[in-house]
Order: structure tokens, then C-alpha cells, then sequence
């Protein structure tokens, strides 16, 4: 089943059009890892098809369309992990989670006894016990990340927007969260689409890498595929090695004498 079709999907900001001509097909319970340079249009992708920014051309999420459906409707559908969560003063973690519980409740209505327990559950998935009673303002990068993450999780979407997940993360939390949601995407046919700046995880957790540059889709593929030393150089100007591995190639930054110096690649580059 398809979860996310995207046609010919274009999309402005600031009265400068950013994303152009996106076309992308996305079969439900896959992970689709969304890398590109700074400012390359990641997090327009994403709140395009969250419907927080307008966008032309057709976009279908989940049987939704972002651009016309009602906003409770969309977050039935889509969650979105911002890359800069904006969190009311005064609310406490347990709050924070429990409004991802929003779009299910009956209007006006109160939560159910089995809102209360999705709460629960992804407060105790996501380590989150010593947390919940405090106010999410007062909490560090890292932990406000993990509880972003748990709200977007009590909203049970059908397709997961991750921008950054892991940015503000420790190594063990960083490999805590990317595998919950592995694990959620395997036992729920959950689709995850994540905006992911460390290639190495973006080809581990990801089946499929989309490579974003100026706007434009530049790679599609698996990672291995995607991520080439030649490519990497082009789009990021970047010195890199690509490593082989069982788990998918690991990307590693190689100490040039200058910009774009001797780039080097344990296998031959493809394009
Ligand atoms: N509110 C805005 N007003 C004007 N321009 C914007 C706005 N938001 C983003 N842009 C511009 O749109 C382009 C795409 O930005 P976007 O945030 O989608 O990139 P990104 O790939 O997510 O970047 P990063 O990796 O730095 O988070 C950039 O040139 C950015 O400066």
C-alpha cells in the first residue's frame, strides 16, 4: 500500500520558491531517511506534507491531503517532531505527551481511560517516568527532544515526520529513539520519513535515502546507492570516505588539506 504520493510538489517560502518539482512515492511501513545540505529544503518537505506550509502540485498522506484537509483530520494522519519544538510555558511533560492524544478525543471531550494508557505507554517507552511531572520549559535540549518525539508517538499517526530526531541526543539516546521507532514502524506498518544530518544513521535506519539539494531531489535509492564519496563531494562539498558494511555504508569525514581535497572512496563511485 502507498502512504505518501508526491507530484511535481513545489513550495515557497518567504516569497522564494524552495522546493521544486519533488516527485515521491513512499509504500506504506518504510522509512525514508530525507538528507541534503543545510537549507536544501528538508524541513519544506516535511511541513509540506504536514500541511503547514502550502505547497502546488499534489500531495496524498495517508489519503489526506494536507492542503485541504482539516487540521484535526492531518494530525490524524501525520505526525510532526519539529526540528524547534515551541513548548507552552507552565505544561508539564505528562501534558506535553497527553496533547498528542488531541485529534482522537471527542470535541470538547474529556480523555479516555485508554488515551491515558497511550500516554503512559510512550512515557514509559521513551524513559520519560523521572520526567513527567515536570514543567517541559525547565528540561534540556536532549530531554525536551525525547518528549517531542513521545507526543508525535501518542498521536498513533500512519506516517511519522522526524526533522532531526536525534540532533540535541547522547549516543545511547540517540540509538534509544532511532530504534523505538524502528520498532514501532515494524509492528505498526508506521511510515517514517526523517530529516537526518548523520548519513551513517540515515543509511542504517533508513531503507531508502532521498537526497535533497537546492530544492530538488537529487538522489533516490537505497543507501548504498545514494550515498557515493563523488556524490557527497558534489552536493556537500564535503571530504568523505564510504565504508562498506554489513549494516549499510558509514560515512567518514576525512581531514582535507582544503575545500573538496582528495576525496577517497573504499569503492568505486557511482553516480
Ligand atoms: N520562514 C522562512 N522565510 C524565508 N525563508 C525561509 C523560511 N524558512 C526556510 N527558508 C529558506 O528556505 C530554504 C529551505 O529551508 P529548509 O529549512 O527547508 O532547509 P533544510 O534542508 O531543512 O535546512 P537545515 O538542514 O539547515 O535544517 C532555505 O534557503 C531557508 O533559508
Amino acid at each position: 500500500m502507498t502512504a505518501v504520493v508526491c507530484r511535481g510538489v513545489g513550495a515557497s517560502r518567504g516569497g522564494v520558491e524552495v522546493l521544486h518539482d519533488v516527485d515521491l512515492e513512499i509504500r506504506a511501513g518504510t522509512w525514508v531517511s530525507l538528507v541534503g545540505p543545510n537549507g536544501s529544503g528538508k524541513t519544506t518537505l516535511l511541513h509540506a506534507l504536514a500541511g503547514l506550509v502550502p505547497a502546488t502540485g499534489r500531495i496524498d498522506v495517508a489519503g489526506v491531503d494536507p492542503g485541504r484537509a482539516r487540521r484535526r483530520e492531518i494530525a490524524r494522519a501525520v505526525a510532526l517532531m519539529p526540528q524547534r519544538p515551541v513548548v507552552p510555558e507552565g505544561t508539564t511533560v505528562r501534558e506535553l505527551v497527553a496533547l498528542g492524544r488531541t485529534p482522537h478525543l471527542s470535541r470538547f471531550g474529556p480523555s479516555t481511560r485508554a488515551d491515558r494508557e497511550v500516554v503512559d505507554e510512550v512515557i514509559a517507552q521513551l524513559d520519560l517516568h523521572d520526567f513527567a511531572g515536570r514543567y517541559a520549559s525547565a528540561l534540556s535540549g536532549g530531554e525536551l527532544q525525547r518528549v517531542v518525539l513521545a507526543r508525535a508517538l501518542a498521536q498513533q499517526p500512519r506516517v511519522l515526520l522526524l526533522d532531526e530526531p536525534t540532533s540535541a541526543l547522547d549516543l545511547g539516546h540517540q540509538q534509544q529513539v532511532l530504534d523505538l521507532v524502528d520498532s514501532m514502524r515494524r509492528a505498526n506498518e508506521l511510515t517514517v520519513i526523517a530529516a537526518m544530518h548523520d548519513l551513517t544513521s540515515a543509511a542504517q535506519y533508513g531503507q531508502r535515502l532521498v537526497l535533497l539539494d537546492r530544492g530538488r531531489i537529487v538522489a533516490d535509492g537505497p543507501p548504498a546507492e545514494v550515498l557515493t564519496a563523488e556524490r557527497l563531494r558534489d552536493v556537500y562539498a564535503a571530504n568523505v570516505e564510504v565504508l562498506e558494511r554489513r549494516d549499510g555504508p558509514a560515512v567518514l569525514p576525512v581531514r582535507g588539506d582544503g575545500p573538496v581535497a582528495a576525496v577517497r572512496s573504499s569503492r568505486p563511485a557511482r553516480r
